[in-house]
């Protein structure tokens, strides 16, 4: 489909200049622990869209991340399953079982980068003739017989080697005979292009950080020096003293070279508010996430498709007023794919989700049976969960001693871009038959209308007996 879902991250002057960071999909994963963690960030940018890695944990933690994620160079994996030359078959097995990894890393120290002695694999041992206590030197594929290749190596040419050789995998060493990054056969077909991945001028991913308005001072320049893309700060509150705070003190140290949103608003003061604090997005919702009690223990929010159709209003008269396009995310509350293409619709540039991307292999979080299916945990920034890393207090050292978020199970959807491309499929299809061919377009185009109860219940299957529910006795 000649259907463009590209769209505009951070502000610019419309019409005058092109956008500094765009995405090539409207979809960015919300600032929490269950849900944007590295693996996470890597596969949604392959996707063309963003993360926002969470901001609950250390700064020297959020900042590893970030620079996990500007480091991984597709095809290249770090190997996570190493051991020094002194361990045990025994130790092979267990180490398999924990990472369900065949091909074992032998290095001096037993870590991912130390010198490289050999390598295990299924084919160098046999358990009906070999005793678990028996040592890795003894089996393993010793480093004069591998076949091994320079750091510096092409992806191409690593997967020529592959094929020429016959192996499997392929240790890449540096000059010092380091191990660096391990390619697999099988990964083959993943290591073709991606269309739609969103890279840095080096070729990196994109990725950007959730910050809050107490420690950026430290926190933002950990980020900066990871080398984040764009940043975000993460509260429930974005028509607040301290965010304009916040974007001062980016601004006074780093001028508009480093991006900033802010949120949450839900209506036009909210908005401009932080347009005018310099905010370089702005995104909306109170209440209305899958795991959000706000609403319920505070009382504050307002209806998400509401909250939205005022700001779009706002974000236009601000761009009509100053020339400068503010773009705006709806955040939260996105159960069917649908949804997506009516937040967009209403004026959303993006949408931020936190559920729909905690399902998949990506997110951070346990995948678990329960009840005979198959379920990723998912808990909220505001649960007792996500708070005991520590940060959570009232101004003081009191801790709040009520919960606005949950602690849930959602259904497990496979891999993240199998998930995104069928929602995404359903996106453009819908933007085709308001005949938009992008998402401006949809804007402008699409006819929003009030529905009744009764309408949403004609609007699915209805007075049939579904086949898949008939038992068979
Ligand atoms: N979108 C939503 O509806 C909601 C989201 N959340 C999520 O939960 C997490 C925590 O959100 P919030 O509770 O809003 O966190 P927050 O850190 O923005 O605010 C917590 C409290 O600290 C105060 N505060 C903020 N900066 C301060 C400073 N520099 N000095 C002194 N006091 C300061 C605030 O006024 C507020 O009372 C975030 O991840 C947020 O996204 C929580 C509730 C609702
Ligand atoms: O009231 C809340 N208590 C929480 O504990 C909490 N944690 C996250 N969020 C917000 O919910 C968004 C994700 O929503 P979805 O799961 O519906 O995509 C996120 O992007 C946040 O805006 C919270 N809201
Ligand atoms: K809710």
């Amino acid at each position: 489909m000649a259907v463009s879902l590209k769209t505009p991250l951070v502000k610019y002057r419309k019409g005058e200049e092109e956008c500094p960071l765009e995405m090539n999909i409207p979809m960015v994963s919300a600032i929490m622990q269950s849900v944007s963690g590295e693996k996470l960030a890597i596969a949604l940018a392959k996707q063309g869209g963003v993360s926002f890695i969470y901001g609950s944990q250390t700064i020297e933690q959020e900042a590893d991340m970030v620079r996990r994620v500007k480091a991984y160079k597709k095809g290249f994996v770090t190997s996570d399953s190493n051991l020094p030359p002194e361990a045990t078959l025994g130790d092979v097995l267990d180490l398999k079982t924990r990472t369900g990894h065949s091909t074992v890393a032998i290095t001096d120290d037993g870590t991912a980068h130390g010198k490289l002695l050999g390598i295990v694999a299924s084919r160098d041992y046999r358990l009906s003739r070999m005793t678990h206590d028996l040592k890795v030197t003894e089996f393993m594929t010793p480093l004069d017989k591998l076949v091994t290749a320079p750091a510096t190596t092409s992806l191409h040419d690593c997967n020529d080697i592959i094929w020429d050789n016959k192996i499997n995998s392929l240790p890449l060493v540096d000059e010092e005979g380091h191990l660096q990054y391990m390619v697999f056969r099988k990964d083959y077909d993943s290591h073709k292009e991606n269309v739609n991945e969103l890279l840095d001028a080096n070729k990196s991913y994109v990725v950007g950080a959730g910050i809050n308005t107490r420690d950026y001072a430290e926190r933002v320049p950990a980020l900066v020096e990871a080398g984040v893309d764009v940043l975000c700060i993460d509260s429930s509150e974005g028509f607040s003293e301290w965010q304009s705070r916040t974007i001062d003190w980016i601004r006074e140290h780093y001028g508009d070279k480093v991006k900033v949103g802010a949120g949450n608003v839900v209506d036009r003061d909210g908005f401009m508010f932080l347009a005018k604090a310099g905010a370089d997005f702005v995104k909306i919702g109170i209440g209305g996430g899958s795991i959000c009690i706000t609403r319920e223990t505070k009382g504050i929010g307002r209806g998400q498709a509401t909250a939205v159709i005022e700001v779009a209003k706002a974000r236009d008269e601000y761009y009509k007023e100053t020339g400068i396009y503010v773009p705006i995310c709806s955040d939260g509350g996105i159960v069917q794919d649908y949804h997506i293409t009516l937040a967009l619709a209403m004026g959303a540039d993006f949408v931020m989700l936190g559920r729909y991307f905690a399902r998949f292999d990506e997110s951070p979080t346990n995948k678990l049976r329960v009840g005979g299916n198959y379920v990723k945990e998912y808990w909220g920034e505001g649960s007792n969960r996500a708070r005991n890393w520590q940060r959570y207090d009232l101004g003081g050292a009191q801790k709040l001693s009520f919960e606005e978020g949950v602690d849930s199970y959602v259904p497990y959807a496979g891999p993240l871009a199998d998930g995104v491309q069928t929602t995404l499929y359903k996106v453009r299809s819908t933007m085709c038959n308001c005949g938009a061919l992008s998402i401006p377009e949809l804007q402008e185009k699409a006819r929003l209308t009030v529905v009744s109860s009764t309408s949403i219940v004609e609007g699915g299957s209805h007075d049939v007996i579904l086949k898949n529910n008939v038992q068979n006795s």
